[in-house]
């Protein structure tokens, strides 16, 4: 993903929100986002429309390039979509930021280096005119207790493992109880194992605060263990091509990949990214 370049052709009044149940977490319709530079003109999304439920777990998967990041980035309030509309809890992107309903955790964990685990958790409080923490919302050292970090909290991120690092950047988004987590494909660059162990804890967490999570992947694994639904878009321009529900218990562990649900599953979405790509 690129955070460079132009901003996308804007609309001069901003479209009507988009249609969404009480029930709804993010509502997107018809979002089509047109980058403009010098050399060329961009359609990274075309007529982009879904809805996930509150608490729900939408993973978000399709080839390089077909627009993964740039929705998230309409979603997150830091671009506007071309045409189209976005509902975030029946606010406007912008309307959900400011109130803080939004959290998002970006591949690399960014954290500043001279700040401990704690103290990076609580930046949020420290920076743009925050707001104290509301009501009943769970301390920046109860956060790191949630993502297993209890006992880490005066370490550097420098001490810290990739994986640590990425847990405190995920208990950073978490600081104000947003009820929509974004996550453009967080533990792309760890290892394996880590990896696997942080999805299994990602569940745990989702189940734990019942936040709704939009989550970017490559990987159809990793879309499938965590997702309750994927997302499939198609590239050239960046479009949907299929919802698909993730029929598969909602305790799981990492064995589940072993099973046959979960290959058949799994053999459906490698056939939809195979057309879209
Ligand atoms: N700021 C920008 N200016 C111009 N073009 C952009 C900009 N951001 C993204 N694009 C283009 O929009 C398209 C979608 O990019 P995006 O980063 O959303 O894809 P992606 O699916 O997240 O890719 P990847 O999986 O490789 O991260 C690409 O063709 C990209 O070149």
């Amino acid at each position: 993903m690129s955070l460079q370049g132009q901003a996308p052709a804007r609309l001069s009044t901003p479209p009507p929100l988009a249609e969404g149940g009480p029930g709804t977490a993010l509502a997107c319709h018809n979002v089509t986002v047109r980058f403009v530079t010098d050399r060329r003109t961009v359609t990274a999304l075309e007529n982009v429309s879904f809805t996930v439920e509150q608490g729900g777990f939408m993973s978000l998967l399709g080839p390089s390039g077909c627009g993964k990041s740039t929705l998230l980035r309409v979603v997150a309030d830091l671009i506007a979509p071309t045409t189209g509309s976005v509902s975030v809890l029946g606010m406007t992107p912008e309307e959900a930021r400011r109130r803080r309903s939004l959290g998002f955790v970006f591949q690399d964990a960014a954290l500043l280096p001279w700040r401990t685990a704690l103290q990076n958790v609580q930046l949020p409080l420290e920076v743009g005119g925050a707001r104290g923490l509301p009501p009943g919302a769970p301390t920046p050292s109860e956060l790191l207790k949630l993502v297993g970090l209890e006992g880490w909290e005066n370490s550097f991120p420098h001490e810290l493992s990739g994986g640590m690092r990425q847990r405190v950047s995920i208990a950073r988004a978490l600081l104000g109880g947003p009820r929509l987590l974004l996550m453009d494909e967080p533990f792309g660059a760890l290892d394996e194992i880590t990896r696997d162990r942080l999805n299994e804890e990602l569940r745990r967490i989702w189940a734990e605060t019942g936040t709704t999570i939009m989550f970017v992947t490559h990987s159809v694994y990793e879309a499938m263990f965590l997702g309750e639904q994927v997302l499939v878009l198609a590239a050239n321009p960046g479009r949907v091509s299929e919802l698909v529900d993730i029929d598969l218990p909602r305790d799981r562990t990492l064995r589940i990949r072993e099973t046959e649900p979960f290959i058949r599953i799994a053999a459906h979405l490698r056939d939809c990214l195979g057309r879209g790509a």
